[in-house]
């Protein structure tokens, strides 16, 4: 389903990943994990579709994944909802005025029906307990209440790959044991799932896979 092909990725001269090969299969939970620097966002954007690599492939599905390819609008469209990617800093995805149309927006922009819209909506407010903050602009909200909003948002859009990094980073326990319980199920259903994180729990409780990234920004399967 996701494969890259010796991928190499610099920030102009920093480089960030090095002859990244990765093969990942419909319905794995991958676990990334690695030392801070090795290039795991780095990894996660590129995936993402936000940079492309400067040698080497990206194939989605056997759709190669460049910049050029992205152009296209409906392919762009396409497979940027077969991807979620939920941020570690949750500001940069929220720019609604309020919660409930922060949630809604994928749905709407999907062009679904509006009886659709509004279901999805109120099951990820209700999946994350935060109907009572819809009224509420996500700016105002606390860091965790921001991340469950940012959460909510990915899943209204019922994506085929889940991407995420640290994803209990800032949730209370209460919050971290129903989104893991979640990301269990949404695994369950046969979705992929593609987690970095530090968190050794997490990684047991989720990976199928697992695969480290080292100091020299290579990665390996283990
Ligand atoms: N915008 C940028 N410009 C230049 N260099 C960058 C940029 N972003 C990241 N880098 C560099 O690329 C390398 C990989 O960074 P990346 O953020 O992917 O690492 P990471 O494994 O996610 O780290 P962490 O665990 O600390 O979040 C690092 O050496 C970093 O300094």
């Amino acid at each position: 389903m996701i494969r890259l092909e010796k991928v190499c990725f610099a920030y102009e001269k920093e480089i960030a990943l090095r002859y990244v090969d990765l093969h990942i299969e419909k319905g794995d939970s991958l676990v990334i994990q690695g030392p801070n620097g090795c290039g795991k966002s780095t990894l996660i954007k590129l995936l993402n579709g936000i940079i492309f690599p400067s040698e080497g492939h990206y194939f989605y599905k056997d759709h190669e994944i460049t910049e050029k390819a992205l152009k296209d609008r409906q392919f762009a469209k396409w497979f940027h909802q077969q991807m979620g990617y939920v941020f570690q800093n949750a500001d940069t995805q929220l720019f609604c005025g309020s919660v409930e149309e922060e949630v809604a927006f994928g749905p709407i922009q999907m062009r679904l029906p509006e009886a659709e819209v509004r279901e999805r909506t109120e099951d990820c407010l209700r999946l994350f307990g935060i109907e009572k903050l819809r009224e509420r602009p996500p700016y105002h909200l606390s860091g965790g209440e921001k991340r469950k909003v940012s959460l909510a948002c990915i899943l209204s859009l019922n994506p085929e790959v889940l991407i995420l990094d640290e994803p209990l980073a800032g949730l209370d326990e209460k919050t971290q044991d129903m989104l893991l319980t979640f990301l269990k199920d949404f695994h369950r259903a046969g979705k992929t799932l593609i987690t970095i994180t530090h968190n050794r729990q997490l990684a047991e409780e989720l990976g199928t896979h697992f695969a480290v990234m080292n100091e020299e920004h290579e990665l390996k399967m283990v």
